[in-house]
């Protein structure tokens, strides 16, 4: 699918998308639960709809119900040999030592971008938990053959926190004593959200420092009721487009939220965007001309497409730490960035962890490509807001990972957004 964005002015209210990273941990942990869970304000994204269809294979009955979904299980008790995590990055990390609970063999697969991101943690690490593991040579498909048992384990948390989401939920379930310790652990907000989740359904786990995680005595996931935080990553887009062009209100954020990238707030305080956060609401507007900023995004990742958009206007050049932490996500994004940006007329440097956006040089209309990555598509929209003439992006379709509300929700603030092939595009 192709959509033109052309500039426009922003402003209006809307209510932010529900969160993928909290709807998958919900669904994982009414999978744990023995009973009925519900999942209120359910998300419909892509890696949403695959965390259900996995719950299923997994032994649960997923039922959609108007405005919430009824998870029932018994815990984990597979009924298909194959489990396929669509393409998300969290739902295979994190179901994979899950589905490892089960004593049967079990084929692990996804698709797109998912089948070139790393999985080599699980061939060192659930050996370690009487995990057998093979994967294809560090990818997917991977095969597992259970149970997985909880005892102490060493693991390296540099490159995803996803994996350690994944054994602290399998270990809530099973551990009786039983330490896991992460050396320098990445993303550490995400964890926070996982143990939050994870008290939620009535298991609790301490720790020292996000560096030991301790498991002391039996629990069990409570069947319990859910409902699914606003989710900033994807509102991150549509609070630059306010700052940058206009005024907006996003409903439904929770500014007390664990969610790591409710730092976006920061980054625009820093631009000099006007920020009004109430409890459950946030409204920005454009405060005259935007100034460059330093941030550091290495633990809310997500944060650099939205933060590239704004920085684009932002007079100057814009400093953000983090690069490394982009490599192995729906694309290389730092070097995605670059070369979409740089199609609209904005020059992005990569100098090793670091990204250079000047900003303030006009922004040009242009052909652009999602690179099949959802926050590239939506980055590039946001863009188009003050571009000098209209982007067109081709292989739009991608925000249906995350946010298909996306091109809906920049519509509903006043942005001109036309699709103008249906076409599903060729990868770039
Ligand atoms: O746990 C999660 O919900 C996520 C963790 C982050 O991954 P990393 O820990 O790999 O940075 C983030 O980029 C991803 O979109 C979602
Ligand atoms: C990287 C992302 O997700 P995941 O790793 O869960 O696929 C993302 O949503 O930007």
């Amino acid at each position: 699918m192709k959509v033109k964005v052309s500039p426009a002015a922003i402003k209006g209210i809307v209510t932010a998308n529900p969160s993928k990273s909290a709807m998958q941990r919900a669904v994982a942990a009414a999978l744990l639960a023995k009973g009925t869970s519900i999942i209120r304000n359910p998300g419909l994204s892509n890696d949403c709809l695959a965390a259900l269809d996995v719950a299923g294979r997994l032994g649960a009955t997923v039922v959609k119900k108007d405005d919430h979904y009824e998870i029932t299980s018994n815990g984990v008790a597979p009924v298909s040999a194959e489990i396929n995590c669509g393409e998300s990055g969290l739902g295979i990390r994190m179901f994979t030592p899950i589905a490892a609970l089960a004593t049967q063999p079990l084929t692990i697969v996804g698709h797109g971008s998912l089948v070139t991101r790393p999985m080599d943690f699980f061939e060192e690490v659930l050996p370690k938990l009487s995990v057998d593991c093979k994967t294809n040579d560090g990818k997917l498909p991977l095969n597992i053959t259970g149970p997985l048992k909880a005892n102490d384990v060493e693991i390296d948390g540099s490159l995803s926190s996803q994996f350690l989401t994944g054994l602290l939920m399998a270990f809530g379930s099973v551990a009786e004593k039983a330490t896991i310790t992460v050396k320098d652990l990445k993303s550490k907000p995400y964890i926070a959200l996982t143990l939050q989740l994870m008290e939620h359904f009535g298991v609790k786990v301490e720790n020292d420092n996000f560096e030991r995680f301790h498991f002391t005595s039996r629990q069990s996931y409570s069947a319990v009721e859910y409902t699914v935080e606003g989710d900033w990553s994807g509102a991150a887009f549509l609070l630059v487009a306010a700052a940058v062009a206009g005024r907006a209100e996003v409903k439904h954020l929770n500014t007390q939220s664990a969610q790591s990238d409710k730092a976006i707030i920061q980054a625009l305080e820093s631009a000099g965007a006007q920020i009004m956060p109430g409890l459950y609401t946030v409204i920005i507007a454009n405060n005259g001309e935007l100034k460059p900023f330093e941030f550091d995004a290495t633990d809310c990742p997500d944060l650099f497409p939205p933060l590239v958009a704004l920085a684009a206007n932002c007079k100057g050049v814009t400093k953000i730490a983090g690069v490394s932490r982009l490599a192995h996500k729906e694309s290389d994004r730092g070097l995605t960035l670059q070369d979409e940006f740089g199609k609209m007329g904005i020059r992005i440097d990569l100098d090793g962890d670091l990204m250079y956006v000047h900003g303030g040089t006009g922004i040009k209309g242009a052909a652009v490509h999602s690179r099949n990555d959802h926050r590239i598509a939506m980055a590039c929209a946001v863009a188009a807001l003050t571009a000098d003439g209209d982007v067109e992006i081709e292989n739009a379709e991608a925000i249906n990972k995350s946010y298909p509300e996306f091109f809906d929700h920049l519509a509903q603030l006043g942005a001109k957004v036309e699709v103008t092939s249906a076409e599903k595009a060729l990868n770039h």
